[in-house]
Order: C-alpha cells, then sequence, then structure tokens
C-alpha cells in the first residue's frame, strides 16, 4: 500500500478559561516597601481537559448556554487565586441560594442553571445541579466553584418540572448513587434525552459537516428490551483511609457505588454522607449480579479488617446452557454453596451465576451465538440490547448496488472477543478481526471455532497498523469500527481513508469522539470527501443513565 499521508488533527485548543485564571496569577506584584513575612499563596492548577472528555464537552455547553442568555465570559469568570486564599471570600461563594430555575439538561445527566454572582450583581454564575429536571426550581448549595461553573446540590424542590415523575423512582439510592440519573423520567424522554445528546454531539463536534448541512437526521434512540434488571456487569468498591503503622481498621468502610454529591431533595432517602454509598442491591443489575453483590458484601463485613488498601470488586454475569458446565467457580454464599438461578429462554434452560475472578472465563450467548470472554476483558453489559444492535449492524454492511453471488469482505476494527465479526459472518465472505488485546484476540479465535464459523480470522495488533494487511478489495469491503471512549486516532482515520471501504459502521460508547472523527475523516482526510453520512441512530444500552452508544453508518458515494 502507498504510504499515507499523516495528516494530523489540532492539538485541543487552548481553554479561554485558562487565559483568563492565568491573567488572574500575573497580575503584577505590589512594590517592594519593606520585607513582609512571606506569605505561601496557593494558586489554581488549570489542566487543559481532553476535548470530547465530560469536562470538555461542558465547555461547549456552558458557551451554549452562555449564547443563549446574552452572557460573556468575563461574566461568569471567577477568580480562582482569590478563592483560594481568602476564607471569606469562599464562604462567599459557598452558600444556599433559593429560586434556582433548572434551565436545561447536559449531556451528563445534570441539571444547568443560571444564578447571581455572590460579589458583584452585574455578574452571574453557570450553576450545575445533579438531579435537577428543566423547568424544576429548588434550593441549592454550592459547594465548589471552578473559572468558569460552579457545582451544588439539589437541596429541595420547590416547583417541579414536567419531565419529573418521582413516582416511577425504583431504588433507594436513587438521586445520591451517581450511577442513574433519569430514573424518574419516562422511559420515552429518556430515549428523546438521548437523541438531543446525539445531536449536540454532532453540533459541538463536527461543526464543517453541521455547517454544510450534509448530516443525516438523527434517528430515533432504540429502546432497550430491559429498562431495569439488564446489566451484566457491575464494580462495586470501597475506600480504606491511611492508617499509621498499619493499623487495624474497626469499622466497616462503605461497599459500594460512588455519591454524587450530597443533595437532600429525595426527603424519603435516608443513607449516609460519604463519599462512596453503601449499596445493598442494584435496581439496573441483574438478578444474579444482585446475589454475587449480596455474597461479596456478606464476605466483605467478616474480611474488611485483612485489606490494606481499597479494592474493585468485579460481578460479571455468566451464563451456561443448564446441561454444560456447571462446575465453574463463582460467587457464594455463607455456606460456601455457588449460587445460581435457572432461567428458560426459548426453551432453552440456563444456568446463570456470578464471577468475581477477572481471570475466570465467561459465557454468554448473543443471537444463538455462544462467547467466552475473560471476566476482566471487555464485553458489551447489557445482554438484552445485543441481538437488536448486532442485526442492525448486520444489515447496514451490505454493498450498494451489489450483484447476486458477488464477494463481500468484513473488516472488523476494535473487535473484542469477536461479537460484531462473528454474529455477521453469515452475510460476508470473509471477516478479519484486528484487536489490541491479545487474550481478547485469543477468545474471537475460540469463539468463531465453537460456533462453527470458518470464515473469520483474527489478528493481535493496533488497528492503526491492520490495513497493512488486508487484502480484500476495498469496494467490496465494508468496515467496522468500535473503538474505547477515547475514539480512533488520526494515524487509523488515514489509513482508513487511504484503504477506501465501500461502507463504514462506526459503533461508538462516546458519540462526542465519534462526532469528532467523522468531522475529521469526511473534511481533512484524503479520500474522505467521498463518503456520505447515510444514518445516525442511537441504541439505549443503558436505561436510567445518560449514556447513549450510537451507531453512525456511512458509505462511499
Ligand atoms: C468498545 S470495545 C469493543 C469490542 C467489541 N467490538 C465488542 O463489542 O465486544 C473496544 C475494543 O478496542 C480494543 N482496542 C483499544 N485500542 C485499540 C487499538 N488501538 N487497536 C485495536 N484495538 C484496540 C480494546 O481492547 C477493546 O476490546
Amino acid at each position: 500500500m502507498a504510504p499515507v499521508e499523516e495528516r494530523k488533527r489540532p492539538a485541543s485548543p487552548v481553554l479561554d478559561e485558562q487565559s483568563e485564571a492565568k491573567k488572574h496569577q500575573d497580575t503584577p506584584k505590589p512594590a517592594k516597601a519593606q520585607k513582609a513575612p512571606k506569605v505561601n499563596r496557593r494558586r489554581y492548577r488549570i489542566k487543559a481537559p481532553e476535548p470530547t472528555s465530560p469536562l470538555g464537552v461542558l465547555q461547549h455547553e456552558i458557551e451554549e448556554i452562555l449564547e443563549s442568555h446574552g452572557l460573556t465570559k468575563q461574566l461568569i469568570s471567577n477568580d480562582m487565586t482569590r478563592l483560594l486564599n481568602d476564607q471569606e471570600v469562599e464562604d462567599r461563594f459557598h452558600r444556599q441560594v433559593s429560586g434556582v430555575k433548572i434551565l436545561k439538561l447536559l449531556s451528563n445527566g445534570d441539571g444547568v442553571a443560571v444564578i447571581p454572582h455572590p460579589e458583584d450583581e452585574s455578574k452571574r454564575q453557570i450553576c450545575i445541579v445533579p438531579f435537577g429536571l428543566p423547568g424544576d426550581v429548588g434550593v441549592i448549595k454550592v459547594f465548589k466553584t471552578h473559572p468558569l461553573y460552579v457545582e451544588s446540590d439539589l437541596l429541595d424542590i420547590t416547583e417541579k418540572s414536567s419531565y419529573r415523575k418521582d413516582e416511577l423512582i425504583n431504588c433507594k439510592y436513587f438521586g445520591k448513587c451517581s450511577g442513574c440519573q433519569y430514573q424518574n423520567v419516562d422511559y420515552e424522554q429518556q430515549l428523546v434525552f438521548k437523541r438531543q445528546t446525539i445531536e449536540n454531539a454532532f453540533k459541538f463536534f463536527a461543526p464543517k459537516l453541521s455547517a454544510a448541512n450534509i448530516l443525516p437526521a438523527i434517528g430515533n434512540t432504540q429502546e432497550s428490551p430491559l429498562q431495569y434488571t439488564y446489566r451484566t456487569k457491575l464494580t462495586p468498591h470501597f475506600n480504606l483511609p491511611y492508617r499509621k503503622g498499619g493499623h487495624q481498621l474497626e469499622y466497616k468502610p462503605n461497599l459500594g457505588f460512588g455519591a454524587k454529591g450530597r443533595p437532600t431533595w429525595r426527603k424519603d432517602m435516608h443513607i449516609g454522607s460519604g463519599s462512596i454509598i453503601d449499596i445493598e442491591e442494584c435496581s439496573i443489575g441483574t438478578e444474579i449480579i444482585n446475589i454475587g453483590m449480596k455474597n461479596e458484601k456478606q464476605r466483605f463485613e467478616r474480611d474488611f479488617k485483612n485489606y490494606r488498601k481499597g479494592a474493585t470488586i468485579l460481578l460479571r454475569e455468566d451464563t451456561e446452557l443448564s446441561t454444560g458446565d456447571l462446575t465453574k467457580p463463582g460467587s457464594t454464599n455463607e455456606k460456601g454453596e455457588k449460587s445460581t438461578i435457572e432461567v428458560t429462554i426459548n426453551d432453552t434452560k440456563l444456568t446463570k451465576s456470578c464471577v468475581t475472578d477477572p481471570r475466570q472465563i465467561v459465557t454468554e450467548y448473543v443471537n444463538g451465538f455462544r462467547f467466552e470472554f475473560s471476566g476482566g476483558e471487555f464485553f458489551q453489559n447489557n445482554n438484552s440490547i445485543l441481538p437488536i444492535v448486532t442485526d442492525y449492524v448486520r444489515s447496514n454492511l451490505s454493498i450498494p448496488n451489489s450483484q447476486p453471488g458477488e464477494p463481500n469482505f468484513l473488516v472488523d476494527a476494535y473487535c473484542g472477543s469477536g461479537l460484531f465479526s462473528i454474529t455477521c459472518s453469515g452475510d460476508v465472505s470473509k471477516v478479519v478481526g484486528v484487536e489490541v488485546s491479545a487474550d481478547s484476540v485469543k477468545f474471537a479465535e475460540r469463539n468463531a471455532k465453537s460456533n462453527n464459523i470458518e470464515n473469520a480470522t483474527f489478528i493481535v495488533g493496533k488497528a492503526e497498523k491492520i490495513f497493512g494487511n488486508i487484502d480484500t478489495p476495498a469496494d467490496r469491503t465494508s468496515v467496522i469500527l468500535d473503538p474505547p471512549r477515547k475514539g480512533c486516532d488520526d494515524v487509523f482515520l488515514n489509513q482508513l481513508s487511504e484503504y477506501h471501504p465501500a461502507k463504514i459502521v462506526y459503533i461508538s460508547c462516546n458519540v462526542h469522539s465519534q462526532a469528532r472523527d467523522i468531522d475529521w475523516f469526511i473534511n481533512e482526510t484524503k479520500n474522505g470527501g467521498e463518503y456520505v453520512v447515510e444514518s445516525i441512530k442511537g441504541f439505549d444500552f443503558f436505561p436510567q443513565t445518560h449514556h447513549v452508544e450510537s451507531v453512525a453508518v456511512l458509505r462511499r458515494k
């Protein structure tokens, strides 16, 4: 293959907030009169966030709010060095405010409001209010200040949003646990919020495609068949305080999930105020995962004194045919017996158990295919939606204007243990999967074999290197991309463009990096301009949370 032109995306834009804060740090020092005692002034350290990380996305969302309220960055910027060095200023800033109206939702599911500045009547603050819904009016407490926004806890709701249906809440920890954001929103409305998240992602991160008005309308978000009890993996964790001399801990630390501040708006909720909430059960986890949680919690109550530092506990659902190997280790109850449950799906009896060892082999069934993978490696977490997603991806691989009998090929970049390679193998002549984890490739090969798939091969390596090994004709090849949250890098996108496949199906758990990659691929790579974005559609892998998976289909014009 000819050498690929190395074009690079520009580095992260320098944040205005950085220069703003730097300005405050650089204020001239007063002229030396007499030697004053040295005061150690604390400086605000600024890290430029990765543009498509939650903090990077927030920069765009703040800009949009400012624009819609006729505000400028100067009107909302906070002098962080003063705040860090003057207790009085800090007290003024960290305060209770009433009558705060939530204006909109951020892509991370938090509400956002504009509140008065505590020092200057002409200024305002952008205030993030977790668990606030657009239209809610309430009392908040500001507890942390940043250069361009403040964080708060929702203390009370005085006027309810029309979206708010608190009677739908299914979990006693909702409203404090950082896991779910939307339990009190109709499921149909959750799907609408997620479509809006994708629309915003393309507006913010695909500015050229948006300005050219050539993106398709974002499709309706595909619902998940299960809206609770769907998560096949949970990872509760605990922290241990530092103990001088390694003294044993006398009290049991909380084991569960992170708390989202200290909100008090749910008057029927009485749980402690630690940074980790002690969780007994999680309503989005599957039944066997919750049984595993109960077992591991009991074990932790007995063993916590033996731990020297905090840890995360793996809970991963394992599904075996009831006639299969049931001797595998799994979470055990207090009598030392392995916990299992029996379910029947389409007349097939299955036994479910909960794996806690990251090195143990886990089994899952998707669309009649059997998958094995290491408990600690990546596998999708909502089994109920996987048949729908894999069918959708498969149906979008077909090459336009194909004649009957013409061969077609599939390259599955970032293939993991072969989920898409295997479920889509029936429709193509040959599949090549590539994956950086040698362990996952080992399982992809094993999964192809155990499912009697003979047209799939797998390569251990970086997706960026794959095109040197691909010999299938590009105009008969579709490429699946399913990268981690950070998306694809420039080297990969340049190579993909050079290879010039007939179809690209880009699956992503971070719609922001997906939008950025598609904009860059089409506008900045050699052959990118020859592609059209055929469709973009969200899939709700994580009901009750703000997360959305997005599938974008690109084809050569
Ligand atoms: C979101 S997962 C998708 C896996 C698979 N498609 C599935 O659905 O099960 C992303 C995968 O990309 C792999 N990965 C990360 N960086 C990579 C790279 N540079 N080249 C190839 N694979 C990579 C990870 O190990 C992980 O298995």
